[in-house]
């Protein structure tokens, strides 16, 4: 028996909280201030209908949402969507005594996403279903990139030759990269060869082994072009990567000497070094050896010197920051604790920080507070679209 209540509030998965007998539950797709039938099913909460809707709900665009667990925010309207994701990004910090505002919101959504994995399964091919271990068949992605319309199909392809598998997409510009994980360990990767052809794919890998590959898939990073390894890190929309390498470049501003840490295959380090020679540290092997190789190749760059490094184990010191003018990082989900706890007791001045987790951002910028530094600006680059994440790009002084 359904019954009616009023949701109080946005939790940070997007979910609408409501009390019932003075326990919360969370009622996905629901919005704050309306009035819903619900049915409880165990812990959990089932929107059964909006009873009154609020005036923060939107029309959702993908005939799959409600079903497929990739977007949890479609419903919402512009507005209301912007400030729950400047919300993701200040609460956090609140908590950790930093009253810090978001100044701009960048919509960084462009053409769309240019990677995302698909799981591959006899069900189907899609996103998990919200809430379950379960993958929703899905025919299109609105939010991927046009040249990435035929992935469905092609993980579908891919599940017909090797069993059910997750498969990563990224388009470059040589065509499609595709990067099948399984975990059959005698999976035969010759089964996968006949989609290279039929797909018109630019690259195929199995458990990070390359299978067959037509051209090496690339991107253009600022002047140079980068050979992408199979499995390194890219940003999921390049208006995302643009608009961060745009923000850490007029942030980092007339610096010389620059030390780009957790750099990737290099979106910002090739772009700084039109202006100021570049140290650049990642744990990935390949990747770095791909940006060196790509700076070797670009012209009218400054010198880069890219170095394969643990920056949780061996963060840059104190001392080695000497001699630095600013020092930009971009850690993953888990932050980079240990490298800012070196820059809290250098001498350094600037610091450009970008990160993918709210929550170990405003751990690390507690970290740089207590030091002195200032949170100068703080900037919300949305290109993870009508999802959950959100991407912080912020500058730090003293
Ligand atoms: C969010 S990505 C950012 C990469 C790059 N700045 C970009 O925009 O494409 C985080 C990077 O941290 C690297 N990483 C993860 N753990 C690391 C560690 N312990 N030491 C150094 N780099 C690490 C990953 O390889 C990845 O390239």
């Amino acid at each position: 028996m359904p019954l009616t209540t009023t949701i109080t509030g946005l939790g940070h998965k997007g979910e609408g909280i409501a009390e019932i007998d003075g326990r919360r539950v969370f009622v996905p797709f629901a919005l704050a201030g309306e009035r819903v039938a619900i049915a409880i099913e165990g812990e959990r909460a089932v929107l059964v209908e909006v009873v009154e809707a609020s005036t923060d709900r939107g029309e959702p665009f993908c005939a799959h949402f409600g079903t497929c667990g990739g977007c949890q925010l479609q419903h919402l309207a512009r507005p209301a969507y912007e400030a729950f994701k400047i919300g993701l990004i200040e609460t956090p910090l609140r908590h950790q005594g930093l009253d810090a505002v978001v100044h701009r919101f960048i919509d960084a959504v462009g053409a769309g996403r240019r990677r995302a994995t698909l799981h591959a399964r006899r069900e189907g091919a899609g996103y998990m279903r919200m809430r379950s271990h379960e993958v929703a068949d899905i025919e299109r992605c609105p939010i991927l990139v046009p040249a990435l319309a035929r992935a469905p199909e092609i993980a579908r392809a891919v599940e017909a030759g090797v069993g059910e598998a997750d498969v990563a997409f990224t388009a470059t510009l040589a065509g499609i990269d595709v990067g099948v994980r399984t975990e059959r360990r005698r999976a035969a990767g010759d089964k996968l060869i006949p989609l290279l052809g039929r797909f018109g794919l630019a690259r195929l890998s199995l458990n990070s082994e390359l299978v067959v590959q037509a051209a090496p898939p690339r991107v253009a990073m600022g002047r140079a072009d980068v050979e992408l390894p199979i499995g390194s890190f890219l940003q999921a929309t390049e208006a995302a990567e643009r608009a961060l390498a745009d923000y850490v470049c007029a942030a980092v501003g007339k610096a010389k000497i620059v030390a780009d840490l957790f750099c990737g295959v290099g979106p910002f380090t090739l772009r700084l070094a039109e202006t100021a020679r570049v140290l650049a540290h990642d744990s990935d092997r390949a990747g770095i050896a791909a940006l060196d190789k790509s700076a070797r190749h670009a012209s009218g760059l400054k010198q880069v010197t890219a170095k394969a490094r643990d920056l949780f184990r061996d963060p840059l010191t104190r001392f080695e920051l000497a001699g630095f003018d600013c020092v930009v990082l971009d850690p993953p989900r888990a932050g980079a604790e240990a490298q800012v706890r070196e820059i809290a007791a250098s001498k350094l001045r600037n610091v450009v920080m970008v990160s993918c987790d709210p929550r170990t951002f405003a751990r690390d910028a507690r970290l740089l507070a207590d030091s002195g530094f200032a949170l100068e600006d703080l900037v919300a680059v949305d290109q993870f679209a009508w999802s959950t994440h959100v991407e912080i790009a912020a500058t730090f002084r003293r």
